[in-house]
């Protein structure tokens, strides 16, 4: 010690002032646990009304029963099953969470207003060094702005100009599925082909930018797939959940670095739009009519000119997070839904044909392979097997909310504020209590004749609510287009995954931040004719 200090402190004085230290720090961790003890016996006394599956420990409650991958699923069967409606875990003395799985119990939980609904960090927490403060993330007042500013991006009349690249997409794609069925390998694994054609798809109408990612790598694509592969990878390891930690590992440093690059291409992107908005106004400020051919709008057009009720409109760093947004959720969803429609129809032959008869009707007399826009509504059966596929595979398994203020449910039950409730879509889609026979594909249960009797809250693929999807009528959309076309142009049965040796159709579902499968979801395409569809 310096000498003045030594003076001061003997080595008693050390020892007494090193002994408070301890009794403090002794004292923080006790009041925190007996805090954290409290709140726990709080929770479990207020959900108590909901029903408890046997937990393995009073304290660790549930961590235990949590399985990944098919078991994950069998497991929720089996809840739903016995529960029929809810049951309440917790996972350790953490985290309390309802699981709902019927529509009466989802309608009030989704349908509750913005303003009382949060994303809660622990599922979606993960989510934000990407994402920022964007529309799937934020709340409250802040969100209701964004989601103002940005619905008119997914207005009709906007997507109407989508259609032409969803079959100009389709079409890079079925060139490359036609060249491999010509060497001989028609077995072919669906969603890395479909992932890459539903980005590309999305790049077009979000930035008008032709990444050629189908067919050639992107720094830009490669860089989205990067980040998706590290969410889900840090998704699996705990330890990575702390920042801190995660932006020192290997893992950290690489999402760092493929973060840099979709944020450089996105500001670059919007600065130029905007460079070229204020030098159309002046040219338009000049001459009234202009002669130059007008671009078809894309998302950054639209989102660029949107402004809120003070004239504000979003910032260069807020449309970044919402382009990254759109990125985000847009295209493995989309691809995840694709794959899955395409694996059912596979396995179904008889309704293949049925959709195939359907779309060539359509095509009957032209002269070119487009879907358009007017023919989306002319496709009934088609969209009666992609609602069927959506209902049995749904790309996301559940959405998770908390609450600011307590959450009454039927049955006299009560959500108590702070608690996590995950709405089991998955369970929702799959209840024996809510669809007959739900583990078989029906398309005819989406017969108009046949859904009077289904409540609103039973077939939720988008969620529903204030919170629901914002780009479900593109995705609809892109799905039709790219059903229609992948039918007119080959036959589908179920594949042989060569890795596993599993029996042809035979899957092992992995859900990951989409439904996806183990070891990929193998299809044997057979080429129906030579048709003369553009390769853009
Ligand atoms: C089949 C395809 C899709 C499925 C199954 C799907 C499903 C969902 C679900 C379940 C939610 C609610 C998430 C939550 O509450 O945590 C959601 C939200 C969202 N989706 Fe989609 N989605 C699809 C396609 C798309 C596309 C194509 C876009 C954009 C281009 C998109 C953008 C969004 C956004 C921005 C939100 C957040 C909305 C908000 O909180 O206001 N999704 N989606």
């Amino acid at each position: 010690l310096p000498g003045g200090l030594s003076q001061v402190l003997s080595w008693a004085g050390l020892c007494q002032v090193l002994f408070a230290i301890f009794i403090g720090l002794a004292g923080v961790v006790a009041f925190c646990t007996v805090r954290l003890l409290a709140r726990h016996v709080w929770y479990t006394h207020r959900l108590s009304c909901f029903s408890k599956p046997h937990a393995d420990s009073w304290l660790l409650g549930h961590l235990s029963q949590m399985k990944r991958g098919e078991e994950g699923l069998h497991h929720t069967d089996k809840l739903v099953q016995t529960y029929k409606h809810s049951c309440y875990w917790f996972m350790g003395p953490f985290y309390h969470l309802v699981r709902v799985f019927h529509p009466d119990y989802n309608k009030p939980l989704l349908m509750a207003p913005a303003n009382i609904t949060v994303k809660d960090e622990l599922f979606y927490g993960i989510l934000r060094p990407w994402l920022g403060r964007s529309l799937l993330l934020s709340n409250g007042e802040e969100w209701h702005r964004r989601r103002r500013l940005l619905t008119p991006a997914f207005h009709f009349d906007i997507l109407k100009n989508y259609v032409a690249m969803f079959n100009s997409s389709t079409n890079t794609l079925h060139a490359k599925w036609r060249r491999l069925v010509e060497e001989g390998e028609g077995n072919m694994e669906m969603f890395d082909h479909v992932t890459l054609m539903t980005l590309d798809s999305l790049l077009k109408c979000a930035f008008s930018y032709n990444s050629n990612c189908q067919e050639s790598t992107s720094e830009y694509a490669s860089a989205i797939a990067e980040l998706h592969d590290l969410i889900i990878e840090r998704r699996t390891k705990i330890l990575h959940h702390w920042d801190w930690l995660y932006w020192r590992t290997r893992q950290g440093q690489k999402f760092k670095k493929a973060l840099s690059v979709v944020n450089r291409f996105t500001r670059e992107v919007v600065q130029r739009r905007r460079a070229l908005i204020s030098q159309q106004r002046e040219t338009a400020t000049q001459s009234d009519s202009t002669t130059e051919p007008r671009r078809r709008k894309d998302f950054v057009d639209i989102i660029l000119l949107e402004k809120d009720d003070e004239g504000r409109g979003l910032t260069d760093e807020e449309i970044q997070a919402e382009a990254n947004t759109f990125m985000f959720a847009g295209h493995d969803t989309t691809a995840s839904a694709i794959c899955w429609v395409l694996y059912n129809l596979a396995c179904h032959t008889h309704y293949q044909e049925q959709c195939r008869q359907e779309v060539m009707d359509l095509m009957q007399g032209r002269d070119t392979e487009e879907i358009e826009w007017d023919d989306l509504s002319s496709l009934p059966f088609t969209t009666m097997c992609i609602k069927e596929a959506l209902r049995l595979h749904s790309p996301v398994l559940a959405v998770t909310r908390k609450y600011t203020q307590d959450m009454k449910l039927p049955g006299d039950r009560t959500v108590p504020k702070g608690a996590i409730c995950l709405v089991s879509i998955y369970g929702t889609h799959r209840n024996p209590a809510v669809w007959t026979n739900p583990q078989e594909f029906q398309p005819l249960r989406f017969d108009p004749a046949n859904t009077r009797g289904h409540s609103s809250h039973a077939f939720i693929p988008f969620s529903s609510g204030p919170r629901n999807c914002i780009g479900q009528k593109f995705a609809l959309a892109e799905l039709r287009v790219v059903v229609a076309l992948t039918l007119l142009r080959f036959r589908l049965t179920p594949g042989i995954n060569p890795d596993l040796g599993t029996a042809p159709g035979e899957v092992r579902r992995l859900p990951l931040l989409v439904l996806r499968a183990e070891g990929g979801l193998w299809l044997q395409l057979e080429s129906l004719t030579s048709h003369t569809s553009r390769d853009d």
